[in-house]
């Protein structure tokens, strides 16, 4: 597989098939959701797109990253969603780089949005699909987030079908600047077990497809074949 590793701001045009990779937090909080019963989640281009999707849609649940603020209902913490009811609801996430990163490859063909809770179940997503070149978007730190640049690699390496260990990208994620501004208390909405819950390799057994809907770019979960399903490499 031909893996290319990209920051937001170096996407010249639009790939084919891109994984866009938010350790901290986006996506871990989205794969929350889901396991929390949300329906979908619309990735909102601003806090103000958020703000008017949740007026049009009084039931929706608006969540945004750091500080809690006026008209938001959840703030972008698994530790913190995790605990909530979300059946059926629409969850609407504005964030500062993992929703970015989703909706600057919105043109792409198939979107995907990983960290490591749903590391293989995105692997073999691509190995089912049998994507060959697959753009993985670094959404941190413009493309040098250690955790967002780890689990690409680890994903890549598991698109393949390699036997890999996990333990040493789980450990530059752990080590990394994310993790430690968490962990310092340096970003705001915040639970202790942010960063632990983050790093719960393939903590869920699906992956995050993002697509257009209605002029949307919409996450939903998708449930991907068991190995046995699987062509032979
Ligand atoms: O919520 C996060 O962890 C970050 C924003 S901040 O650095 O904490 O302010 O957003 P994300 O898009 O999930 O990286
Ligand atoms: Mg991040």
């Amino acid at each position: 597989m031909d893996a290319r590793y990209l920051g937001i701001a170096e996407l010249a045009e639009a790939p084919s098939v891109a994984v866009v990779v938010d350790v901290m937090r986006a996506f871990t909080v989205a794969a929350w959701a889901f396991a929390r019963g949300a329906e979908k989640i619309v990735l909102a281009e601003s806090l103000d797109e958020a703000l008017a999707l949740k007026a049009r849609h009084p039931d929706w649940v608006a969540l945004k990253d750091g500080a809690p603020a006026p008209g938001f209902d959840a703030v972008n913490s698994p530790g913190l969603l995790r605990s909530a009811d979300l059946g059926g609801r629409t969850v609407v996430q504005k964030t500062t780089a993992g929703t970015v990163g989703a909706l600057a490859v919105k043109e792409a063909s198939l979107v995907l949005c990983a960290g490591f809770v749903v590391a293989e179940a995105t692997a073999r997503l691509l190995r089912t699909r049998q994507c060959d070149s697959v753009t993985f978007v670094v959404t941190g730190e413009d493309g040098r987030a250690e955790e967002d640049l780890a689990c690409a690699q680890y994903i890549a390496r598991r698109a393949t079908g390699a036997g890999t260990d996990a333990a040493e990208f789980l450990r530059r994620a752990g080590t990394s600047r994310a993790a430690a501004e968490l962990e310092q208390g340096v970003r705001q909405g915040v639970h202790p077990d942010d960063v632990a819950l983050c790093l719960e390799l393939d903590r869920f057994p699906f992956a995050l497809v993002a697509a257009l809907e209605d002029s949307l770019m919409v996450l939903r979960p998708c449930a991907v074949p068991s190995p046995a399903d699987e062509p032979s490499v």
